[in-house]
């Protein structure tokens, strides 16, 4: 265990330092999603590839429906459906003056064709007033035939999208940094790409210890607790864009977790572990990493326990932070894979996860933006809180963004999940700060 005690700043810059977003891959487009593109994605085909319809209607010549009212319609010869996945008109013919083509939204515009007249501005071909809708060819296969009266004049384009509107060959589609959402899938897809070129989603490990955890579900026997930093850590990974595997809670025994943590190393970029990490005779996280820094057959030596040196590759140290005091970090196994050994407390746990873990692996996303969002609000709330001097606390509060205001919720206690759960974001009180009146106003974390 360092003997210094270190800022939140540090530890964070020290994690940072050391991790770097992973190396490109090409994935899949549904694999894609959350990842950061690494490549210029330029346009090969243009958006729409043709002409096509807007409307369901009739694709018509300009001049033939020039002055139409409803009183006086233009009658036009309809010479056929044009649907959408056709490549035209039947047989490729065009349309001649004095003739109109059924066309359905999305269906190329037939050559000859200038414009196409929605349904509801024509009769639909019934020979009656105007149309709500078209026919359906299987009920009335005649309404690709006949004759169709329109009520109002077009201009040229009118309801056309032109081949090329959205987007053309050679234009870029997506710049190399961006975030592969939804709308940027549903690009790359109507571009035609099946895959893209990105960084990873890292693949997170997260491994509770203690020899008092249970499993959801299971029955609670004297002294025994549910694990919940394994569940709430693996969602948060999760949502911070990550594979994330969570593994059973481990007894306090450094051999089995040792092995765990070895087994695990194959499918990690990172490691969380939880608990474990204070200055008890059972906390075996630090016991069990002291070796696994060190190339094999190193271990013996590397396994002395709590010493004022680093730890193997974890550093085991107390941070100027309430909760989240003590800490590990640093790398293992063979291919240095980060490991972050958080302390036990739920709240601890879940604090250091938002301000150390979250951060780390956005980083190895290789996004640009890892930290969530900071505001500065005012302390709503009827008494005083305190906070202990040289250490930075980081309270539990809901955010009002109307008011500007933050309330917090729970006391500082990093027991208190329930009221963990209430909570939108968290309330920084700084190193010097050790009292803060209602009214004042406080950086706040936000949480969603
Ligand atoms: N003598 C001292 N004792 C403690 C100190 C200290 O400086 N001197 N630091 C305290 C602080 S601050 C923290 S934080 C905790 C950290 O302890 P550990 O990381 O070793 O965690 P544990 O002892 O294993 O557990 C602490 C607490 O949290 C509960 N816990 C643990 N894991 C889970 C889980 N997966 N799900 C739900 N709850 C969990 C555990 O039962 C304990 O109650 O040390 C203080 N002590
Ligand atoms: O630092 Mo501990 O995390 O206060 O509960």
């Amino acid at each position: 265990m360092s003997s210094t005690i270190w800022s939140v700043d540090e530890h964070l810059e020290d994690i940072l330092a050391a991790v770097r977003p992973l190396e490109p891959i090409e994935l899949q487009l549904p694999d894609a999603q959350g990842c950061v593109l690494v490549e210029d994605v330029v346009v090969e085909v243009a958006l729409p590839p043709f002409d096509n319809s807007s409307m369901d209607g009739y694709a018509v010549r300009v001049s033939d429906v020039e002055g139409a009212g409803e009183e006086f319609p233009a009658v036009l010869t309809v010479v056929g459906d044009v649907a959408a996945g056709d490549g035209g008109l039947a047989d490729g013919r065009s349309l001649a003056p004095g003739e109109a083509a059924r066309i359905m939204t999305g269906a190329p515009l037939p050559e000859g064709a200038e414009a196409v007249v929605p349904v509801e501005w024509t009769d639909g071909g019934t020979g009656g007033g105007p149309a709500t809708a078209m026919r359906a060819h299987s009920e009335a296969p005649e309404g690709a035939g006949g004759e169709v009266r329109v009520h109002r004049p077009v201009k040229a384009g009118a309801h056309v999208r032109t081949r090329g509107s959205d987007v053309r060959p050679g234009d870029l589609a997506l710049r190399a940094g961006s975030v592969v959402g939804p709308a940027q899938i549903g690009l790359l897809a109507a571009i035609g790409r099946a895959a893209v070129k990105v960084r990873p989603r890292p693949r997170v490990v997260v491994l509770s210890t203690g020899s008092e955890l249970a499993q959801p579900g299971e029955e609670l026997t004297g002294g025994r607790i549910y694990d919940s930093n394994s569940f709430a850590l693996t969602a948060a990974a999760r949502d911070a864009g990550a594979i994330a595997y969570r593994v059973p809670a481990v007894a306090d025994d450094a051999e089995t977790l040792r092995a765990t943590i070895e087994d695990q190393l194959i499918r990690a970029d990172i490691v969380v572990t939880t608990g474990g990490v204070s200055v008890g005779a059972y906390d075996v996280v630090k016991e069990a990493l002291s070796s696994l820094g060190h190339a094999p057959g190193d271990a013996a030596e590397g396994a002395e326990g709590d010493t004022d040196e680093p730890a193997g590759g974890v550093d085991f140290r107390k941070l100027a932070m309430q909760p989240g005091k003590p800490q590990g970090f640093g790398s293992i196994g063979p291919d240095h894979t980060p490991l972050l050994a958080l302390p036990g407390n739920p709240v601890s746990s879940y604090v250091s996860f938002e301000l150390f873990v979250r951060p780390a692996i956005r980083t190895l996303m290789g996004l640009d933006d890892v930290h969530r969002p900071k505001v500065r609000a005012t302390l709503a709330m009827d008494e005083a809180l305190s906070s202990p001097p040289g250490r930075r606390q980081f309270l539990r509060g809901r955010y009002d963004a109307e008011a500007g205001t933050v309330t917090p919720v729970g006391g500082s206690g990093s027991h208190l999940i329930a009221a963990l759960a209430q909570a939108d974001a968290l309330i920084v009180l700084p190193e010097d700060t050790t009292s803060a009146e209602p009214g004042t106003e406080t950086e706040v974390i936000l949480l969603r």
